[in-house]
């Protein structure tokens, strides 16, 4: 059976842990502990090939034995780069993760890079205080030659497992082989509602 890993980046706050969540569960839920960082696993077959699948959620607070950006870039297959549309400082940190990513994928094969990093402008549903055009996303996207989407966890369920399906079914065709560290905390699904309410902090 394949083993995928997809590592899911950017700022504190945008919505990471949301995606995640509504892609596992198909349910929002609008408060999430954030003191740790975890892996969420799923066994699901995707073309009628059986995946372990892991999802990668850092915690945005520093924690102990916290993987550096590099170390999540070496563990994951693939990437999925979070922002916020109502925040532009979380998209100049998607563009800087995204850069990170270019430049040590370069160095292994072009492919990897190209099919790979997959950037998301999350809560669309706040457009009304939108920050970051959507052209501004998709331009970033092309020129990482990732993909692009805008979406919002809090309203779209079939968008997200869209998205998720995508970058689940690239990293596994990239086949890269690599010398893989895992991350210290591990989440499987009961455990995830249980990460659930954990730390208050203000709705948007
Ligand atoms: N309006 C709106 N709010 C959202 C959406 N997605 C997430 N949120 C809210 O944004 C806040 C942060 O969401 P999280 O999923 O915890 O974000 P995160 O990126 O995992 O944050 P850290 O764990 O601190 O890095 C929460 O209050 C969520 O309810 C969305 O699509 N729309």
């Amino acid at each position: 059976m394949n083993d995928i890993k997809i590592a899911v980046l950017g700022n504190e706050g945008v919505g990471k842990s949301a995606l995640i969540v509504r892609f596992l569960t198909r349910r929002f839920i609008g408060e999430y502990a954030s003191s740790s960082e975890c892996i969420y696993r799923k066994r699901l077959s995707i073309d009628g090939r059986q995946l372990n699948l892991e999802l990668y959620d850092p915690c945005s607070q520093t924690c102990d034995g916290k993987l550096s950006l590099n170390d999540q870039m070496q563990w994951a297959d693939g990437f999925v780069v979070v922002y916020d549309i109502s925040d532009r400082s979380s998209f100049l940190a998607a563009k800087a993760i995204i850069h990170l990513i270019r430049e040590q994928h370069l160095g292994v094969t072009k492919r990897d890079a190209d099919s790979v990093v997959f950037l998301v402008g999350n809560k669309q549903d706040l457009c009304h205080m939108r920050e970051v055009d959507r052209e501004e996303g998709q331009r970033l996207a092309a020129e990482a030659k990732g993909h692009f989407y805008e979406l919002s966890a809090a309203e779209h369920c079939q968008e997200v497992a869209l998205m998720f399906s995508r970058v689940i079914r690239n990293a596994g065709l990239s086949g890269k082989v690599k010398d893989r560290r895992r991350p210290s905390g591990s989440k499987s699904m009961a455990k995830l509602i249980n990460n659930v309410f954990g730390k208050r902090r203000k709705s948007v």
